[in-house]
């Protein structure tokens, strides 16, 4: 339905704007059921006869006179009432008309609210937005006495079959009209001739019989403001923007890109390459985790792609420069699930020294093996931590809290915190402990950095983790020193190959051997950690989408912009090579346009520019701008 090759730049005379489900989020009768009837034993069941009625009449099923008389005989309400849904009203109002506050009152004169609901209610709430009282063509209450409704205005043109139409025509519009809403009586308005264009507003509800009929289908308001080149809040609508989300993240993610307008799609596993290649084709965000492997192949298949999210710490299961080099920042969340994994570690540690789990796998095989053999106290023993990082460091404080000996080695220079000892080498490290915990990053070097030698370098009856990535560890090699005896315990919660969802077997050769504790990558996974990152890696994404914020990015320049405000901006990603900041301004330059901020950052790799210029400018200079050398990426912000 949406077809760019028709959009026209004529402003239309008038916008004729549908209220419930359009301009709110929800129908008011339906909302002024519920709360008349709040606490009554009957709400249920009156409320749904309520909905359907009106599902029956927006879908042009039954006569619309008719299903407002059975709705307002259903309603038991009073003026009370009516204040409470006005309140109530103020919380609905459509995301993309609060984004678009400044179009509605700025073109007040240009815009009606056409709508067979009652004035009670929405001219109080339209008129926080800027729409003028009196351009609300709607219904209005009969009460009694005491404020109960008892019927509505019938003398209302909107009170019978064809209201809308009827109560358009009394505006007489001159020139051209463009219809806005979700129902079947908005549609009329274009069937009729008096409207010229009917949009069918899909934000909130979508019915297929409408949107069957309609001239064009928008998803939110910006969306119908971008098709008629109206000035919006956002410079491309985010309705017409996908973002996929793999891997289960928290749907926290889910709720604030589809705050934002976005389209979303909700995976709970991850994708392999082909799937993913196919996929990622008309994606704008992806969000992960730890499975999906985004390389060099799906990037070349991503063209729409603008930001890349990791629900997680690590980001070795990127292609950070193959993402740089085509100007995709990539955002993730350091420290989200930091506390979570040292919690398992130390947990982990107190029962593998204390030789727990075999004690607990007998008793669950009926054996009773009350002795102090194999076990021990953490108090007083070695702890050697591979990797001093987020995770490394806070494990440090923790263990030595509960009176261990911390040791670290870490591939970069590293300042101890609290009493743990820096040791200048990995074997002298793997030599002293009495546990050893891997913390390191995932890069490719360290694959396979803990093997046989490695192991054989350990004390006999060493306790070992690896809570940090699958491929840093031989496995077989792993599987060899516990059977051995070398390993007395082992906490295991990385693999080289994890299944991608939870319905994939797992397999490894670690499985069945005592004291051993295996857990599915779930480090990380606490309802907290998940959630904060469900938060976080969104506001990132999001802060780069509508501002062009780089800060926290992980292979991006870094920059931290200010609120765009009165200005347009301009975010020019480019290859590092001298000169793309002359050549821009020298094109500002020579079409007089008046820049009010300018921003550069570079990386080896890439420049970021951010130019802010002053409204009213000439567009032809975009042009020029695209053209420059070495351009990767460029887009306007509003
Ligand atoms: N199991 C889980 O669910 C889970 C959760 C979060 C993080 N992780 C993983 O844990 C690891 C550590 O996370 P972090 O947040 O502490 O990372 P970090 O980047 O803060 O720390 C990693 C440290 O390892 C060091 N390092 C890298 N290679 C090394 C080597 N070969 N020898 C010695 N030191 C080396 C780095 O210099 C750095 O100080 C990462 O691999 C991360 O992906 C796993
Ligand atoms: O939740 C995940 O999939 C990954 C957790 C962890 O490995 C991380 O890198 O943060």
């Amino acid at each position: 339905m949406y077809d760019m090759a028709t959009a026209t730049i004529n402003a239309p005379i008038l916008y004729v704007i549908d209220f419930d489900s359009t301009f709110t989020k929800v129908e008011g009768l339906d909302e002024l059921a519920s709360i008349a009837l709040s606490g009554q034993s009957n709400q249920s069941s009156i409320v749904a006869q309520i909905r359907d009625l009106t599902d029956m009449g927006m879908n042009g099923e039954i006569s619309f006179s008719e299903g407002l008389r059975k709705r307002i005989e259903l309603l038991s309400a009073n003026k009370s009432h009516i204040q409470t849904l006005v309140e109530y009203l103020r919380t609905q109002v459509s995301n993309s008309f609060l984004r678009n506050r400044q179009f509605l009152s700025e073109h007040a004169e240009n815009i009606y609210i056409v709508s067979s609901g009652f004035k009670e209610f929405i001219v109080p709430v339209a008129a926080e937005l800027g729409i003028l009282p009196d351009h609300v063509l709607a219904n209005e209450f009969r009460f009694d006495q005491e404020g109960n409704i008892i019927g509505i205005d019938e003398s209302n043109p909107l009170a019978s079959d064809g209201g809308k139409i009827k109560a358009l025509q009394s505006l007489q519009p001159e020139g051209e009209v463009y219809a806005i809403g979700d129902g079947y009586t908005d549609y009329e308005l274009r069937q009729s001739g008096l409207a010229s264009r009917f949009y069918a507003f899909t934000e909130n509800v979508r019915r297929e019989k409408v949107v069957a009929v309609a001239d064009y289908v928008v998803a939110s308001l910006d969306e119908f403001l971008f098709h008629n080149k109206l000035d919006r809040s956002q410079s491309y609508p985010t309705s017409l923007l996908k973002v996929l989300l793999l891997e289960n993240v928290h749907p926290a993610a889910v709720e604030a890109f589809r705050k934002d307008g976005f389209q979303v799609e909700f995976l709970k596993g991850a994708l392999d390459e082909d799937e993913l290649c196919e996929k990622i084709k008309d994606v704008a965000i992806i969000g992960i985790r730890s499975k999906t492997n985004i390389t060099r192949k799906v990037l070349e298949n991503a063209n729409r792609l603008m930001a890349i999210g990791a629900f997680c710490i690590g980001t070795n299961q990127i292609d950070l420069d193959a993402a740089t080099e085509k100007g995709i920042p990539v955002f993730n969340a350091p420290y989200s699930n930091t506390r979570s994994v040292v919690e398992l570690a130390i947990g982990e540690i107190i029962l593998l020294v204390r030789n727990s789990v075999t004690k607990s796998n007998k008793m669950h095989r009926g054996e009773w093996d009350k002795s102090a053999i194999g076990s021990y106290e953490i108090r007083g023993k070695k702890l050697g931590l591979v990797g001093y990082g987020s995770i490394g460091t806070q494990l440090s404080v923790v263990a030595e809290a509960m009176g261990m000996e911390v040791y670290f080695y870490d591939a970069v220079e590293k300042l101890a915190l609290g009493n743990a000892k820096k040791v200048s080498s990995l074997d002298e490290l793997l030599k002293i402990s009495d546990v050893i915990s891997l913390h390191v990053d995932g890069r490719k070097s360290n694959a396979a950095m803990i093997g046989k030698r490695e192991f054989d370098l350990m004390k006999d009856g060493v306790i070992f983790l690896n809570l940090s990535r699958g491929h840093v560890v031989d496995i077989p090699a792993l599987a060899e020193a516990i059977k051995s005896g070398k390993i007395a315990g082992a906490g295991i919660d990385v693999f080289p190959h994890e299944p991608k969802t939870n319905n994939e077997p797992f397999v490894s050769e670690l499985q069945g051997l005592s004291n051993v504790i295996l857990t599915p990558h779930v480090g990380g996974s606490t309802l907290e950690a998940q959630e904060n990152i469900g938060k976080f890696v969104p506001a990132k994404l999001l802060e780069y989408m509508n501002n062009g914020s780089t800060y926290g990015s992980v292979n991006f320049p870094e920059v931290q912009l200010p609120k765009l405000t009165d200005s347009h901006r301009i975010l020019h990603i480019h290859a590092n090579v001298p000169g793309v900041l002359a050549k821009l301004n020298s094109i500002f330059g020579k079409n007089n346009i008046n820049i009010t901020g300018q921003y550069l950052k570079t990386n080896e790799s890439v420049g970021y520019v951010i130019v802010d210029i002053a409204k009213g400018y000439d567009r032809e200079f975009l042009r020029e701008v695209r053209a420059i050398d070495g351009t990767i990426r460029f887009r306007m912000l509003y």
